[in-house]
């Protein structure tokens, strides 16, 4: 009991992290503040400092987020700095949320956001090259989060491109979640599903190689669900096409369960995962994949450093799809760096 004790008092005395969350007073940003501030992402015993940056007519509104992380009363949380300036919002942090873009509408795709987005994250890459931490770790959430992140990582050249990912944690709780009720188990109870590519509707959802523990045995989902068919066209479709679902239903883009897939993938980052998870990260060529495109890939992570999970079968069907979501990448590429030329941000 006493050595417990003095374990814990250690682990109170550590440096805040300073982590940047943009878009504050946004809706993920509303959940995901709290996820953050509470200790689910950087550990129960690490006091976090929150940088809330928006933009200059979201003031009145982060403030209101102020008063109510203060009222919350949680002990991790040492400090709040909201700003509206990206080189205040950036100075020395450890970890960034890149949420701050706008979310599409009903009849959208994600790429359609790409002319209207983009010019926000070479800012933001501009100020983080300039202010962060060598070691920051950036997540991008805005949409098109993959080529955004691909951006924001080129207008910092000095930090390792590594450094740099895009979510697609939501697509991978989504069909882990989906494969859970089709079986009639936990979550807990299905692993290694992969996100492969681009956070968009040419996504592939791969069950090939996922798991499930059915009454205490552990099979390949694809023995417990036993329609290989269906795994191959309507499970994909549903998870391509849920994020657009939730729009038809809401009249808003996801915010809870995204809030939730950015605090696990983060989490998992800094802390170690368990299991393969799946994040938009840059292509070393691995699966055949171009290289210089953000593409979600099936990692492992630990020591704060993700590591592409290599050696999986991808038979005829998947090269398919995985040709499609690089090449709608590059396209996504092109177009992205010619609006950042043309643009005097
Ligand atoms: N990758 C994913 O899985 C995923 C999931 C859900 C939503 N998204 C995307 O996340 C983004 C945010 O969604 P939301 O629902 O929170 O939107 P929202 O409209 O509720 O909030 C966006 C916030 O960003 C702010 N903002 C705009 N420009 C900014 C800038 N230059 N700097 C800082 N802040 C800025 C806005 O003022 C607003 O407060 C959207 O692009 C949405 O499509 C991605
Ligand atoms: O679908 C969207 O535009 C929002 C988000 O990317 C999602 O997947 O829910």
């Amino acid at each position: 009991m006493k050595l417990v004790m003095i374990e814990l008092a250690i682990d109170f005395q550590s440096e805040p992290v300073r982590v940047v969350v943009t878009g504050a007073a946004g809706q993920i940003a509303y959940s995901l503040l709290y996820m953050v501030a509470k200790g689910d992402v950087f550990g129960p015993n690490q006091p976090v400092i929150l940088h809330l940056l928006d933009i200059p007519p979201m003031m009145g509104v982060v403030q209101g987020v102020v008063m109510e992380l203060s009222d919350c009363a949680l002990p991790l949380l040492r400090g709040v700095v909201p700003t509206a300036d990206p080189d205040v919002a950036f100075k020395d942090v450890d970890a960034a949320f890149l949420v701050g873009a706008m979310p599409r509408k009903e009849g959208m795709e994600r790429k359609d956001l790409l002319a209207a987005n983009v010019g926000i994250f070479k800012v933001q890459g501009q100020a983080i090259e300039r202010n962060a931490k060598r070691t920051i770790k950036v997540l991008v959430v805005g949409n098109p989060a993959n080529t955004n992140a691909l951006v924001c990582s080129k207008y910092a050249p000095s930090i390792p491109k590594e450094n740099f990912t895009a979510m697609t944690r939501l697509d991978q709780n989504r069909a882990t979640a989906h494969i859970a009720e089709r079986l009639n188990v936990s979550c807990a109870d299905v692993s290694n599903v992969i996100i492969w590519g681009n956070h968009s509707s040419t996504q592939f959802p791969d069950v090939r190689h996922a798991n499930a523990t059915v009454n205490g045995a552990k099979v390949s989902v694809s023995e417990a669900i036993k329609d290989d068919e269906y795994l191959k066209t309507q499970f994909v479709e549903k998870i391509q096409k849920r994020g657009a679902a939730v729009i038809a239903a809401r009249k808003l883009s996801s915010a809870m369960s995204a809030a939730k897939a950015a605090s696990d993938h983060m989490k998992d980052w800094w802390q170690g995962s368990a299991n393969w998870v799946s994040m938009g990260v840059i292509s070393d060529g691995s699966y055949g994949v171009p290289a210089d495109v953000v593409f979600s890939f099936p990692v492992i992570c630990s020591d704060k450093k993700w590591t592409i999970v290599q050696g999986l079968e991808i038979d005829e069907y998947a090269r398919g799809k995985l040709d499609i979501t690089a090449k709608e990448l590059i396209e996504e590429r092109e177009e992205a760096l010619a609006v950042c030329q043309d643009s005097n941000l």
